[in-house]
């Protein structure tokens, strides 16, 4: 379990964490959303013990993981590209990490098997891809079978391949009973990854809540309905707070109503329906409209990007 209560940091004028209160509880993936700037890889860095909080605190698994016996035990760590020994394979990087730390040399060939690198383990580090690079680092942070995981952007540089083992992997942590909190820009693979979500903006926090729940806050609960007699439905319908928009000839666009009221009326009143639809909004559209007052740096091109990679101008 990560406990984050009241946290900020300032670095100078800027204040990259501004008051963020969470838990992240085990058993479940909980995904770390914002734009870009929002705060999250300094949230992350204090998690981990790699910065100071300006105020607030941060427990794992109930305390401070770093005074406890075994902190790879406790907490393992995916955050940006580690600093590894280019000239070192990947199996000695990995038995240099397990031998400062007492974890045994089974272990590191199991998580060789774990994260897919056994053709490689023995190669030099060096001439890693990015992916390859991630899956090491994900080994790492797995070496001491830790109770809680936090990974920044993990998929980043993966191939289809990777991302989905990724999906896989991180999900059956969760369901072994870990704490699991990942961070990521791409939203869609965040909605099939995780159950919960942390989002915040400009360091503020925004949403705690379920993948569902976040979505259905930023629906606007439209409803799609394809029939041959518009006006006469649109008549049925129409009241106060009922919006109705003609999309296409034959396809109207309701607001206000529920897509159980609209196929009654139509079912009691003999109007023939071909199609009934409720609108959801994608979780990218979700996450852009709830977050689109927090966007730090704005791209110029609207043209719609699935990231909210924005760019500073
Ligand atoms: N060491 C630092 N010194 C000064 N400002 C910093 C420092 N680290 C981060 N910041 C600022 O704090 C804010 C939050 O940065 P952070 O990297 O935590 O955001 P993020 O959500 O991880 O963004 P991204 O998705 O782009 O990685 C940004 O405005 C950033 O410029």
């Amino acid at each position: 379990m990560i406990e984050v209560e009241n946290l900020s940091k300032r670095y100078g004028t800027k204040l990259a964490v501004d008051g963020l209160s969470f838990v992240v509880q085990p058993g479940i993936v909980t995904g770390f959303l914002g734009p870009n700037g929002a705060g999250k890889s300094t949230t992350m860095r204090m998690i981990a013990g790699l910065d100071q909080p300006t105020t607030g605190r941060v427990t794992v698994n109930g305390g401070d993981y770093r005074s406890a016996a075994a902190p790879m035990a406790e907490l393992g760590v995916l955050l940006e590209a580690k600093a590894v020994h280019t000239g070192r394979s990947a199996r000695n990087h990995l038995l240099a990490l397990a031998q400062t730390n007492g974890i045994s040399r089974r272990r590191v060939d199991e998580v060789i098997d774990i994260v897919g690198l056994q053709q490689v383990a023995g190669k030099r580090v060096g001439g890693f891809s990015l992916g390859m690079g991630q899956r090491l680092g994900v080994a790492s942070a797995l070496l001491g079978n830790p109770q809680t995981v936090l990974l920044d952007e993990p998929v980043n540089g993966l191939d289809p391949e990777g991302v989905l083992w990724m999906r896989t992997m991180l999900k059956d942590l969760a369901a072994d009973g870990h704490t699991v909190f990942v961070s990521s820009h791409l939203m869609s693979e965040m909605a099939q990854t995780a159950s919960r979500l942390v989002v915040v903006g400009r360091g503020k926090l925004i949403a705690d809540t379920t993948v569902e729940e976040f979505i259905a806050q930023a629906s606007h609960h439209a409803v799609t309905v394809r029939t041959p007699e518009t006006t006469r439905l649109r008549e049925l319908l129409l009241g106060p707070d009922v919006t109705i928009t003609t999309a296409q000839p034959d396809v109207l666009q309701i607001e206000g109503l529920t897509a159980e009221h609209i196929g009654t009326v139509a079912w009691q009143h003999r109007v023939p329906i071909f199609e009934l639809t409720v609108q959801q909004a994608s979780l990218e559209e979700a996450f852009m409209t709830l977050t689109s007052d927090s966007v730090e740096y704005r791209s110029t091109d609207t043209t719609g990007s699935p990231t909210i990679a924005a760019v500073a101008a």
